[in-house]
């Protein structure tokens, strides 16, 4: 993990590539964990030489990347990594860099390599520091860049893919509520997408919130249509090729997402051959 956090502050300094190369030829090599292939029995919470994963979550806004990363960051006992959440804490703290951040985000804009990269490193450092490791990453890498700096500082075991319909993906996030006091997500939209071309139809139950969180929800500024459309362009043209990057290594798991949480999450660890790992969790709590 230091070796990580070293290589991405380096990356993040103007002499970039450069610094970066350097003190990754000094160090030394991460070890390796083969992706999870799913006729093989596969531990995929700790390699044999005790590392934790280090997973990557891609998939469209609204998808649902946070809720499946946060319940397996749980379940595995590593940390869930968005950097989304790093960007919405520094937009919430008064500054320039907030100012900045703002206009970014509420445009639907990706934030530059260098500022995701040093907040992701200063994140990493803080968990470090209380004995965290292995990691699940949501909304990073989001450029191919971004995917070559992580590459040459780790190795990514598993990269999941979460797929929806392009409607459901703006409806989603349309429906999205957050509880500004306990900061759980919730969803009020109620969704019954036909499907097209031979795909089934996808329905999703609103996941309402408790009665102490009702007065108390707020909408992300960057959940309006406009945004969201033009969150999902800047996905496609910026994000997309990162899929290919790693399918390209023999690491992305496409996951077709059948419906919501409850059909969702079952069939999602089934796909991660950990179904009779979570059973055997669920047993012993
Ligand atoms: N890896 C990243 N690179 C650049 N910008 C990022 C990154 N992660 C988050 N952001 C910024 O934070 C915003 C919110 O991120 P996130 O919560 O992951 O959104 P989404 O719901 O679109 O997946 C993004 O629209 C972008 O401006």
């Amino acid at each position: 993990m230091a070796a990580l956090i070293r290589a991405l502050r380096s990356s993040s300094s103007s002499s970039y590539y450069t610094n970066y190369f350097i003190r990754r030829s000094l160090s030394t090599a991460a070890s390796t964990t083969a992706p999870p292939l799913k006729s093989e029995p596969f531990t995929p919470f700790m390699d044999t030489k005790g590392k934790h994963v280090q997973w990557v979550f891609l998939g469209c806004p609204g998808v649902g990347k946070g809720t499946f990363a946060s319940r397996l960051s749980t379940l595995l006992g590593v940390p869930h990594i968005a950097t989304g959440d790093l960007v919405r804490e520094e937009l919430s703290a008064s500054g320039p860099l907030s100012k900045q951040l703002t206009e970014i985000v509420n445009q639907g804009e990706l934030v530059s390599d260098e500022i995701i990269i040093s907040l992701l490193s200063k994140r990493l450092e803080t968990g470090e520091a209380k004995g965290e490791s292995g990691f699940i990453l949501d909304g990073f890498p989001r450029t191919v860049r971004q995917a070559e700096i992580l590459g040459d500082v780790t190795d990514i075991d598993l990269v999941v893919n979460l797929k929806l319909p392009e409607r459901v993906l703006v409806e989603k996030c349309l429906g999205r509520r957050i509880c500004s006091q306990c900061g759980k997500n919730f969803n009020v939209a109620n969704i019954n997408v036909k499907g097209e071309n031979g795909n089934p139809d996808i329905s999703m139950d609103p996941l309402l919130p408790p009665p102490q969180c009702v007065a108390k929800l707020i909408t992300r500024s960057d959940d309006t249509e406009a945004i969201v459309r033009e969150r999902l362009r800047v996905y496609y043209e910026k994000s997309q090729p990162v899929e290919e990057f790693y399918r390209s290594q023999g690491k992305l798991m496409e996951f077709n997402l059948p419906g919501g949480l409850p059909e969702s999450w079952p069939k999602l660890l089934e796909a991660l051959n950990l179904d009779e790992y979570e059973d055997k969790q669920s047993a012993a709590a």
